[in-house]
């Protein structure tokens, strides 16, 4: 096999249905056949049918009946449909009903403020939510509410989800929400919709909700909040024939949506006549299908299935093989010439171009997203190294106090950036050392080189490159305290550098410097190190190098990396929460006061660049992008801010107080703040930051990253990033980090155009060093600036890490 075809096997798969609203066939075994034969995955089928809708409506209208017949203040019982009966529904269990999508009737309105038609209308959903249990049935799809009936109506249909997924103890829910409600299609006149018999005297009562580009959104976070992010509830997300903002976008991204359903209507006409999507419906989708656990798609009312009826037609599997002009882009529904481009409907009429003999796809729709499938973007260094890893939780490495394993260190040195950056920067040191003349601390002029932390060598044989390519002699001491990796070293020395290393085995704070011939310790220029987390400090690199600082050349001696910075923005991460919450009741009950490690990938930043906010109505893709070029990042920049600085050597006066403090004594101070004699709390930190919000949302937590300056000198700098505003300019594809999330044990719910301010600590007690943070939201009315929320002061305190 050949590596295209390699690295196209490891692309997402599209599983792709052929989804009905009003499907004149009941799904048989046999169809569900024929649909494969052509390519489908899957098909949907509708719980009950007409009959059952007709007894409905039947009872309804028999009961108003009753009431206008009754007397005055005679009260009647509510209406009671009876128990399905075998002629109401085409469902029964079989083989093939764990691969139909099935769905809820939708002219039922569990919304509704009418108390008859919600109560009809609740019967209506249990009985076919049980039946479909009973079936065993594993998907069902549920029309989302009304929106219509404001925030009491998305309540109640809210209770009515919560109370489904403990009815059906295995049924996955998912709620059929329109990615933009502003841009609905215009609601089918659906004679048989329960909505259309509401007495007069409660149409718009409820208060409709001011309905807004995210107000859709704001009715799937009462429902999923309502059911405590149900790990069975997900979302079917409608997708508009124009998108909405990019905003609004990266906000459906992070939720947990399951089905991405594409109506007819969603599909553009292309100059050959051909159904494709626009530009963001297909980096949207590419987006989505690099999740985790990626949607299915459902092609919704683009015809019956093709076939059914006649035995003699030649069918073809739709394997995504089209010719470029068939599935090119059309004229999208943003150009300005909308009103021009046809809707399915009527492109059916636009004859094909003469002359060229037309291939007839018996399912154009499929063959389409099946080029999608073919076509996907390229993954980016990131994917391929993190496939699998995506909002997996990890807890942050101690290499402090344990020893890491061989493979450990191994995934580490895959990485393409991070050592060649080392080498650079450890090169210009060396010119600028000798530009500069500076004197060295070894007898022979070789400028002395002390890797602290080698793990298994990879810093060591860049130090010696750095030299060789320099011309710039050295003398190179690897300093490490796993045993094990020290074993690796010894041997690497003999094997690779030519016994060119003096290794020693030791905690680098415990060294005393290179020893001389005398049998004195001397010293080192350069202190090279890689003892940094996500967070930038979280790994105790300031600790360690403020204890190996006594080596160091007092006159000109550097450390690489010379500083390093924390920084971070608050986000919505439904699902890595939704994992917390079920983690702090099952193994874990300090969950929330864990900084985990994680690659981040289903999740929204809150807090917005402004450039990038104002320019996101101008489309992002450009129109001449290639599909296999397309970029699927984020498509807005974050507003990341800086917590912190370390940086190194430290002055000597910040060491020589914090040895003073060490040991009690009067004049080392009265003690450290929480504990300890405060030796370390010259590396105590503390920052407090306001990030804008833009739009309403829910704040999970803050995502962390870290920027480093490994040597800053005569040729520039060379840093290190893995701040996502700044990777892509100072170290892009470097997969060293994953990110660091700091999670809220309550997700704090945002209002537009409000404010978080976020309280961050690092703590110690000479003991340990860990973090605490805390997050507040404010709005400023009339000049007033109101606190809305408060989180809980979370603490790392017992998880942190050992000095
Ligand atoms: C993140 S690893 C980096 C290893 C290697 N330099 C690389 O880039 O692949 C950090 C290394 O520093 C070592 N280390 C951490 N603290 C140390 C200390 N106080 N003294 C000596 N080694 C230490 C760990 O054992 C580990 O091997």
């Amino acid at each position: 096999m050949d590596s295209e075809n390699d690295s196209a096997e490891l692309m997402p798969m599209f599983y792709v249905g052929h989804h009905e609203t009003k499907r004149a066939l009941p799904v048989s075994t046999q169809l569900v056949h024929h649909a494969q034969d052509l390519g489908y995955d899957m098909l949907t089928t509708p719980i009950t049918n007409a009959h059952f809708h007709t007894r409905v409506l039947a009872l309804l209208s028999s009961y108003r009946q009753a009431v206008s017949d009754a007397p005055p203040k005679q009260i009647l019982p509510l209406p009671l449909i009876a128990a399905l009966d075998a002629v109401d529904t085409p469902l029964t269990p079989s083989d093939t009903i764990s691969q139909l999508v099935t769905f809820t009737s939708s002219w039922i309105d569990l919304a509704s403020p009418d108390p008859v038609i919600a109560h009809l209308s609740r019967q209506v959903f249990n009985l076919e939510i049980a039946y479909a249990a009973f079936c065993g049935v594993v998907t069902v799809v549920v029309p989302g509410p009304a929106l219509t009936h404001g925030a009491n109506g998305v309540s109640q249909f809210a209770r009515a989800i919560k109370e489904a997924l403990s009815t059906g103890s295995y049924i996955q829910l998912h709620v059929m929400m329109p990615m933009d409600v502003t841009k609905c299609a215009e609601e089918k006149e659906d004679l048989g919709n329960l909505a259309r018999f509401i007495q007069p005297e409660f149409v718009g009562q409820g208060q409709a909700m001011d309905i807004d580009e995210f107000g859709a959104w704001d009715a799937w976070n009462v429902i999923r909040t309502m059911s405590r992010y149900h790990s069975r509830l997900s979302v079917a997300l409608e997708l508009p024939r124009r998108f909405p903002s990019l905003a609004l976008q990266a906000r459906w991204y992070s939720e947990p949506v399951r089905l991405l359903n594409l109506p007819a209507s969603s599909f553009l006409v292309n100059a050959r006549g051909s159904f494709v999507l626009s530009k963001p419906h297909q980096h949207f989708i590419f987006r989505c299908m690099r999740l985790r656990s990626s949607p299915w798609l459902l092609l919704t009312d683009i015809g019956p299935i093709p076939g059914v009826n006649d035995p003699e037609m030649i069918m073809s599997y739709s394997t995504g093989h089209l010719s470029p002009e068939t599935a090119a882009d059309a004229l999208g529904p943003e150009s300005p010439t909308i009103s021009t481009s046809p809707t399915p409907a009527e492109a059916v009429k636009i004859p094909k171009k003469s002359g060229k003999k037309t291939y007839d796809d018996p399912a154009p729709h499929l063959s389409y997203i099946r080029y999608l499938q073919r076509n996907q973007p390229i993954k980016s260094t990131l994917e391929r190294f993190g496939g699998g890893f995506q909002d997996y939780l990890q807890s942050p490495l101690q290499p402090l106090t344990d020893n890491l394993e061989s493979i450990t260190y191994e995934v580490f040195e895959k990485d393409p950036i991070k050592y060649a950056w080392y080498e650079r920067a450890v090169a210009q040191a060396l010119q600028d050392w000798v530009a500069q003349k500076k004197s060295t601390s070894s007898d022979n002029g070789a400028v002395v080189i002390a890797v602290t932390g080698a793990g298994r060598g990879p810093l060591v044989t860049r130090a010696l490159n750095a030299s060789e390519s320099t011309g710039i002699p050295v003398r190179v001491f690897a300093i490490e305290k796993n045993p094990n990796a020290y074993v690796l070293l010894q041997r690497h020395n003999m094997e690779e550098w030519s016994g060119r290393v003096t290794i020693v085995k030791t905690d680098m704070r415990a060294w005393k410097g290179p020893m001389l011939p005398d049998g004195s310790y001397g010293k080192v220029d350069i202190i090279v190190s890689e003892l940094l987390g996500s967070f930038a400090d979280n790994e105790l690199s300031p600790e360690c190098l403020d204890g190996v600082q006594h080596v160091l050349n007092p006159e000109h001696g550097i450390s690489i990396p010379s500083s390093y910075t924390a920084h971070m923005t608050p986000i919505s991460t439904p699902r890595i929460w939704s994992d917390l919450l079920s983690r702090s009741t099952t193994i874990d009950s300090s969950a929330f006061d864990i900084p985990w490690v994680v690659m981040l990938s289903q999740f929204d930043y809150l807090s917005i660049s402004s450039a990038s906010y104002a320019s996101q109505s101008q489309s992002q893709i450009p129109k001449d992008a290639k599909m296999s070029q397309m970029k699927l990042d984020s498509p807005l920049i974050p507003n990341v801010q800086t917590a912190w600085e370390f940086s190194h050597p430290l002055p000597p006066s910040v060491l020589a107080q914090s040895a003073l403090r060490r040991g009690g004594s009067a004049i080392g101070g009265g003690g450290g703040f929480t504990g300890g004699d405060g030796a370390n709390e010259h590396n105590f930190r503390f920052c407090k930051l306001a990030f804008p919000i833009q739009d309403q949302g829910v704040c999970h937590g803050l995502a962390g990253y870290f920027e480093t300056v490994l040597y800053a000198g005569s040729q520039g700098s060379v840093e290190l990033s893995t701040n996502p505003v700044t990777m892509e300019e100072k170290s892009q594809d470097m997969i060293s980090w994953f990110p660091i999330f700091f999670p809220l044990k309550t997700p704090i719910q945002v209002p537009a155009g409000s404010e978080l301010e976020i309280s961050m600590w690092r703590q110690t007690d000479d003991r340990k060093v860990w973090y605490e943070w805390l997050v507040e939201s404010f709005v400023t009315v009339n000049n007033r600036r109101l606190r809305l929320s408060i989180s809980d002061l979370h603490s790392s305190k017992s998880n942190g890490c050992l000095m």
